[in-house]
């Protein structure tokens, strides 16, 4: 790094101080906390973000969001050249640069990283990063920082993207590097061909009509609203009733977050939309969960959750696969992935179907990368975020196929069976789970079954499970192992964990430390609600006898 690069750093420093006593982290997904702290964060992201670029010689994408935390939080993610998170290995460099105290200690940890790094600033390409940001009032302010962060390495180039989901910057980063068409109405126009392309395939005689009409979309007063009204306008064969799209609070009582851990009604909708299908975006339109309302009576709902999602996926994938199996010797590898909130139910379905499962920890990185393993990898958090991965290998194979079958038996069973396979593979989001594109697929595959989301929900019966968090003095004290199923420290808690569950049928406990929050979670599953209510809380009070905030240390 010569002296003029380190003054340029110098500089822009000045304008962003990093706040007395705030100790950032780069977590689950990316740095999160109260706007009013993050500027200094953002402006160091933009410079990490530049540097990526120039490491990779790719174009890099840099996203201000806090997605479904509250209003007043904001953040901030990198995404890598291929649409996917940041590495994890430059996860501590992030942290380390969030946290630099003064500008010559930034200078320092970046004159360091980039001679490990053996990042050069006069290679071919100069860095070229795209931003974009979610609704949040704090989002100008941020990007401007962000900016200077970028600005601030010489020659590099900031595109603004405005306001888009999370999924959109990454499907637009992936087709950039690519080299293929990458403008938002790309986007819009691949996932509303793709869509019609499956509902063009759908058999005759299906009972599509059964269906149901009409699809309510709660927004959660996020940018998944303009956006699905955008893309809809493309859609002929579904009708779509777009709800909070802007007129509450973000994330205020609405939006999949809410929905799938209180299980009631979002704002906007009740006793009226008895029966009908409805659906909920996060507040950066990367989760989707699904739900209707059972009775005219409370507020209760029936969620269809990311398990069930990802379960209609596989059922329908899987379906494809066997349609097309051929007497050649490519048989390609279909997996499931999960973490340990799945339901239970869930697993034990998919295992049935003849699937294989693997669990990781939670967040999208890591289950990504394990789906990354297979020619057709599926993955899915409970809580409704997730995708489908195909393998570059697997679609070669996968249209010589299809123009192979073109031309031998054109619109045979098995032909259809291909195209369909590579229109999901077109629509579903490469890069990242993506609500608007899981919501095209559901749809999709609802109409091609002839299925309710009655019908689809009666799939297998979810397991009664109850989540807590307990709040402790040290949250790290808590390590675990195999996915995160063992507590391996403190010592001694996983067994008298495993004591308490042994006194419930089918019950199943397990704690970890949050990635996003200063809490231990704390799972459970039985047979019954009372069941899972009760053991979650006796967990809950072993972690607070271990480790709570009165006694400290390790019990
Ligand atoms: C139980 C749960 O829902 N955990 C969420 C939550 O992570 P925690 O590390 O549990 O705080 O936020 C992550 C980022 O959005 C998401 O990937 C994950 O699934
Ligand atoms: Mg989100």
């Amino acid at each position: 790094m010569n002296a003029n690069q380190e003054s340029l750093i110098v500089a822009a420093y000045a304008k962003f101080p990093v706040p007395q006593g705030a100790k950032l982290s780069y977590g689950t997904s990316g740095f999160r906390a109260d706007a009013l702290i993050l500027e200094s964060t953002v402006f160091r992201v933009g410079i990490l973000a530049a540097l990526r670029s120039l490491k990779t010689q790719s174009v890099i994408g840099l996203m201000i969001t806090a997605s479904h935390n509250q209003v007043s939080d904001n953040g901030v993610k990198v995404a890598d050249p291929s649409g996917g998170m940041l590495t994890q290995g430059w996860e501590p460099f992030a942290d380390a640069i969030a946290n630099a105290a003064t500008p010559e200690e930034l200078v320092k940890l970046i004159g360091e990283f980039v001679k490990k790094e053996n990042i050069s600033f006069d290679g071919p390409k100069q860095a070229e990063i795209l931003l974009g940001r979610d609704t949040r009032p704090s989002g100008e302010s941020l990007l401007e920082a962000a900016k200077q962060g970028i600005n601030s390495i010489a020659g590099s180039l900031a595109t603004d993207m405005g306001l888009v989901t999370t999924p959109q910057l990454h499907w637009i980063v992936r087709a950039r590097n690519k080299g293929l068409k990458a403008t938002e109405l790309d986007y819009f126009e691949q996932l509303s061909s793709s869509f019609r392309c499956l509902i063009d395939l759908i058999p005759n005689g299906s009972k599509s009509g059964e269906t149901g009409d009409k699809l309510i979309v709660d927004s959660a007063n996020g940018v998944g609203a303009e956006k699905l009204e955008n893309l809809k306008k493309m859609l002929d064969s579904l009708v779509i009733e777009v709800r909070n799209s802007g007129e509450g609070i973000l994330n205020e009582g609405v939006g999949a977050d809410y929905v799938q851990k209180e299980k009631v009604v979002p704002e906007g909708f009740g006793p009226t939309d008895v029966g009908i299908r409805c659906a909920s975006l996060d507040g950066d339109a990367d989760r989707l969960v699904y739900f209707y309302v059972p009775s005219d009576t409370g507020n209760k709902i029936v969620l269809v959750d990311g398990d069930k999602i990802l379960t209609l996926f596989a059922i329908f994938v899987k379906e494809q696969l066997s349609i097309l199996d051929s007497d050649d010797s490519y048989h390609p590898r279909l997996g499931v992935v999960q973490t340990a909130y799945a339901n239970g139910a869930s697993t034990d379905y998919i295992k049935q179907l003849g699937l294989q499962v693997v669990f990781t920890a939670t967040g999208v990185k890591h289950l990504h990368e394990e789906a990354e393993k297979y020619d057709i990898g599926i993955y899915f958090e409970a809580n409704g975020h997730g995708t489908i991965l195909f393998s570059e290998s697997f679609l070669s194979w996968l249209e010589i196929r299809n123009s192979d079958l073109s031309s031998k038996s054109k619109g045979s069973e098995q032909q259809k069976a291909a195209l369909r396979l590579l229109a999901v593979s077109k629509l579903i989001n490469q890069a990242v789970g993506d609500a608007l594109s899981c919501l095209l697929l559901v749809e999709a595959i609802l109409q091609h079954m002839g299925w309710s989301i009655q019908k689809w929900n009666e799939l297998y019966q979810d397991l009664p499970s109850r989540q807590l968090k307990v709040k402790v003095a040290d949250r790290t004290a808590v390590t675990t192992a195999n996915a995160e199923t063992v507590a391996v420290k403190p010592p001694g808690i996983q067994e008298v964990i495993n004591a308490e569950i042994a006194k419930y049928p089918r019950g199943r406990s397990f704690i970890r430390p949050s990635g996003t929050e200063d809490v231990i979670r704390v799972y459970a599953e039985a047979s019954t609600q009372e069941a899972a209510d009760s053991l979650a809380n006796s967990v809950a009070k072993l972690v607070d006898k271990y480790l709570g905030l009165g006694l400290g240390g390790s019990g």
